[in-house]
């Protein structure tokens, strides 16, 4: 049973066109024009239960739409979307209660007061029982090595505390789905590690689903088994990342390291020369150093992106 579902899914942005001059601000007072833009434009999905899928492509591709339309965020102007065998634009309790929601750029936090006034109030939001929400804060606060930081008010919180506090909040009412987009942004590497491992930790082991987007590779080859590329809103590739670094990068890259002249020399082949390349490059000199390796998913994503 799939847990996301969305067939010929659309959204239309429709918005203000400003006239320029001071003389274009006075008639948009009386008279507005407005453009319309395709965000997402006849996706098809299916995403099944414990599944961790990355949503990728360029800045202004369609991601973040098509996880607000997911979350119930946004209303799709088009299509039909079915979420855990809900329609998310309905906002229904029961929906909301089964999904979370953490989005990078924008805090779910209180500036002014401890993560745990967070988490309490979650608690009456959620209606949690008492025994379930004790047990999911110690879980939360373990995985996540919160103790320190759980009673301070967030703003005297590090980035990546705060990220943490962010992830122990929006998970506190044990949802089955996440929807993260850009949860590593701005974090030094010690916590997107840690955040990271959190993420690999409650997919494997609590069976959590969840959708990611991000420009950080490093967080889409370590998490993700499944990519989804769109582009201009439309689906682009659906399948693993080995299978996106075959089919966009196919060759080999070879760098081979000479005593001599020419020195360092980097060559890409296809898979099937590789032998007979390197034989040959052996015959040409002495070989101080060489290395053979296929294109990485930053390699890739270059390519797609300046496509
Ligand atoms: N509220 C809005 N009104 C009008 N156009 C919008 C609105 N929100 C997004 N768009 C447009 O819709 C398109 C898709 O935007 P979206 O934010 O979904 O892309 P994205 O892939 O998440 O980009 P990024 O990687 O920069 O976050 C863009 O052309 C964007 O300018």
């Amino acid at each position: 049973m799939p847990v996301i579902h969305a067939s010929g899914l659309t959204k239309t942005y429709r918005f203000h066109r400003s006239r320029v001059g001071l003389g274009g601000a006075i008639t948009d007072l009386f008279r507005r024009r407005y453009d319309t833009r395709v965000a997402v434009a006849d996706l098809d999905l299916r995403i099944d239960e414990g599944e961790f899928v990355g949503l990728l492509g360029r800045n202004g591709a369609g991601k973040t739409t098509t996880l607000k339309m997911f979350s119930g965020l946004l209303r799709p102007s088009a299509g039909a979307l079915d979420v855990l065998g809900h329609q998310p634009s309905a906002r229904r309790f029961e929906y909301l209660r089964q999904i979370a929601v953490v989005l990078g750029s924008k805090s779910m936090l209180w500036w002014d007061v401890s993560t745990r006034a967070s988490l309490d109030l979650h608690q009456a939001i959620y209606d949690l029982p008492r025994p379930m929400y004790a047990e999911s804060v110690d879980q939360l606060a373990g995985l996540l090595e919160l103790s320190d930081v759980i009673d301070i008010p967030v703003r005297q919180l590090s980035l990546g505390q705060r990220m943490k506090c962010e992830l122990a909040v929006a998970l506190v009412h044990q949802p089955k789905l996440l929807f993260l987009d850009e949860p590593t942004i701005g974090l030094d590497v010690v916590s997107k590690a840690a955040v990271r491992r959190f993420l690999a930790k409650i997919n494997s082991e609590y069976g959590i689903t969840v959708v990611l987007t991000s420009h950080d590779m490093d967080d889409v080859s370590e998490l993700c088994r499944r990519l989804v590329l769109i582009d201009h809103g439309s689906l682009q590739f659906d399948g693993t990342p080995d299978e996106l670094v075959r089919q966009t990068r196919p060759r080999k890259r070879i760098t081979l390291t000479y005593a001599g002249p020419p020195g360092q020399v980097e060559l890409e082949v296809d898979r099937e020369d590789t032998q007979r390349v390197l034989a040959e490059a052996a015959g040409r000199g002495e070989l101080l150093d060489l290395e053979v390796r296929d294109a990485d998913l930053d390699d890739v994503m270059q390519a797609v992106m300046g496509a």
